[in-house]
């Protein structure tokens, strides 16, 4: 363990609109603490919305969906577990609402603003929200409300992924 095991596990929230960086890195940070000999689980909106397809994006929904994931979570983390957890979560509340339940949570918001995730594009889903093919898109035509107090905040716009990473990874060392 070349970390010499002395990192403290945590809920690590990624959170920020599509297409931000937060899955490209928290799926490094996962791959890294399991490389280094930690227990971690990755839990990601994506996979976890298609092994549940009827959940949908309206306020209730969204919250609901990320209320749950949290409280699997916050039991991981109470047994010693690392989990990175990705998920656009938009309300402040429902990600207080976690927080609150976690023994320890690290909220890191990725910043990148709308115009780069925008250009981005990834999935070509903004393209589809401004012509109205999807309805509630969150930046387009559902808010985003920034996280108040997170513990760390990335704009990956001029930043490698692996810099996002180590700016992860340089934090839980602070920490431990
Ligand atoms: N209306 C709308 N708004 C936002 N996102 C949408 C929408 N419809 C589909 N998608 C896709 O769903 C992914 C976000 O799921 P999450 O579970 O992370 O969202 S949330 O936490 O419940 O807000 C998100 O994935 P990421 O791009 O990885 O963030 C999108 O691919
Ligand atoms: N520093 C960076 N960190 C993360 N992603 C980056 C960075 N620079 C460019 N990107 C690119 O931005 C996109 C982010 O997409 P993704 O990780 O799926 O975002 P999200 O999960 O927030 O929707 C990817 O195509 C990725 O290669």
């Amino acid at each position: 363990m070349s970390e010499e095991k002395k990192l403290k596990p945590t809920v690590l929230w990624f959170t920020g609109l599509s297409g931000s960086g937060k899955s490209t890195i928290s799926e490094k940070v996962y791959a890294r603490l399991n490389e280094e000999g930690y227990e971690v689980e990755h839990l990601d909106g994506d996979a976890v919305r298609e092994v549940f397809p009827t959940t949908g994006f309206s306020k209730e929904e969204r919250d609901s969906h990320v209320k749950r994931v949290g409280f699997v979570a916050s039991l991981l983390q109470k047994h010693g577990v690392f989990v990175v957890a990705s998920f656009i979560s938009p309300y402040q509340d429902a990600r207080d609402f976690v927080r609150d339940m976690c023994e320890d949570f690290t909220e890191v918001y990725i910043s990148t603003p709308l115009e780069e995730c925008e250009r981005r594009d990834v999935k070509g889903l903004y393209e589809k929200a401004r012509k109205g093919e999807i309805d509630n898109f969150t930046g387009i035509s559902d808010p985003y409300e920034e996280p108040e107090n997170p513990e760390l905040d990335i704009d990956t716009t001029d930043i490698t992924p692996e810099e996002g990473v180590q700016q992860v990874m340089d934090y839980l060392k602070s920490q431990s």
